[in-house]
């Protein structure tokens, strides 16, 4: 026992001088390599892929982040902001996601620049997202509108206009920024500005019994639906929020050879149900022009998929027209990724507004019952036959062959 006690002291006085510092360094080395995974796994998600490609050729433990981090990027494009996760799939070559900006709901674009935020996107939850990003939440009506007020303050949305904040209340001269050519879009007969009373507004069958928020049937045929919002007294809980709770269907997201990424169902859809909402950045009709020509530009040496859509509501008296513009190329949410098909796709879309809330938000329902593994389309609009206009690769039946695109 004496002896065996006695070994491993003897043994280190045989070590040759300098192997207990060499042990020392080997310690110090690992908790180095230890250290650096550590800053790596806070600093790497924030880069772009190009970046983390870069960053994963100068030592193993960058790989090693790396490839986690693009990992867990290909398994949730729409990371922590939804209910659920959104899956890339590509089984065509070896690009492993699209990067993009996450916003599960419309932002106000800075009308200055093209300049996208980073965003933190790889395995942590700890992650602080930027300022300029809203956080993931459930109201997302109130958030755009509580956007507004802070992005509006924080002189965000910036114009070379500014001094027109004076004699104009600052709701008005921001919808006019965005395009809205007329404020009374939202507050001409007073609906739809004041929110409900009601504690809890009761679905019964198909309708909200009672709440005047609630739009009826007749207005969704043509597709506006009214909720509530806002300046509702009820809650997110409530039965006529429907679009403000986020995605709570499965989808994926698919690679095709002619069209890029598609957004898929990844679970039976009925005819009917939310989608999702067509999140980005809401631009000036001036901005959105702006971006198109780059986009174009880009676009024809394929350089691009570009996911600025333009929605003109034409008002029921004729006199005016709400034209948004909703870019969700760098900025946006899983509804970028959704392609155009010539017969109309499986999706409609219906402009969502809620009382208290400045603008209506762009959703998409299932126009009829979608099967697990189908292809999510609606129709970009009408084609108009340009000489450069994009190839269609919907495979309707009815396919004009070009893709329709918005004249600015
Ligand atoms: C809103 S994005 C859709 C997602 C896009 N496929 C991607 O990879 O990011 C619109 C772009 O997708 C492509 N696209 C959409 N529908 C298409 C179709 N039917 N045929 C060919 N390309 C299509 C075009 O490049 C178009 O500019």
């Amino acid at each position: 026992m004496g002896k065996t006690n006695t070994q491993p002291s003897q043994m280190w006085q045989q070590q040759p001088p300098g192997n207990r510092d060499r042990k020392t360094t080997e310690e110090e080395e690992e908790e180095k390599q230890s250290q650096l995974s550590l800053c790596a796994h806070l600093i790497l998600p924030w880069l772009t892929p190009l970046e983390l490609a870069n960053a994963s050729l100068t030592c193993k433990t960058l790989l090693k982040v790396s490839k986690s981090i693009t990992r867990h990027r290909s398994l949730g494009a729409s990371r922590s902001f939804e209910n659920l996760p959104v899956p890339f799939h590509n089984t065509l070559d070896k690009v492993p996601y699209a990067y993009f900006i996450y916003t599960p709901s419309q932002i106000i674009a800075s009308s200055s620049s093209l300049t996208l935020h980073r965003q933190f996107w790889g395995p942590s939850s700890a992650a602080r997202e930027p300022d300029s990003v809203r956080q993931p939440a459930s109201d997302s009506v109130g958030r755009l509108s509580q956007g507004i007020g802070s992005e509006f303050d924080s002189k965000l949305v910036s114009g070379n206009d500014d001094d027109d904040l004076g004699s104009k209340s600052r709701g008005q001269c921001l919808l006019s920024r965005l395009g809205v050519d007329s404020v009374t879009v939202v507050d001409e007969s007073g609906e739809g500005v004041s929110g409900c009373e009601c504690e809890e507004c009761l679905e019964v069958g198909d309708e909200i019994f009672g709440c005047p928020c609630f739009s009826g049937r007749e207005e969704e045929e043509v597709g506006i639906v009214s909720e509530c919002g806002p300046s509702c007294w009820c809650g997110l809980g409530c039965g006529n929020r429907l679009t403000q709770r986020g995605i709570s269907v499965r989808l994926k997201i698919v690679r095709d050879v002619n069209k890029g990424w598609g957004l898929f169902a990844d679970q039976l859809i009925w005819q009917g149900q939310f989608v999702c909402e067509y999140a980005g950045e809401l631009l000036t009709t001036k901005e959105a022009r702006r971006r198109q020509q780059i986009y174009d530009e880009l676009a024809s040496h394929g350089k691009i998929s570009s996911a600025l859509l333009v929605i003109r509501e034409h008002l029921p008296s004729g006199k005016a027209c709400l034209r948004m513009n909703i870019d969700a190329t760098g900025v946006g949410n899983v509804a970028r990724f959704i392609n155009h098909s010539c017969d109309g796709g499986n999706l409609s879309t219906t402009l969502v507004r809620s009382s208290g809330a400045l603008l209506p938000r762009l959703c998409f329902f299932a126009s009829k019952d979608i099967k697990e593994g189908e292809e999510l389309t609606f129709s970009y609009g009408e084609v108009r036959i340009r000489s450069k206009g994009l190839p269609c690769f919907c495979r309707s039946s009815c396919c004009f062959g070009i893709l329709p695109s918005e004249h600015t």
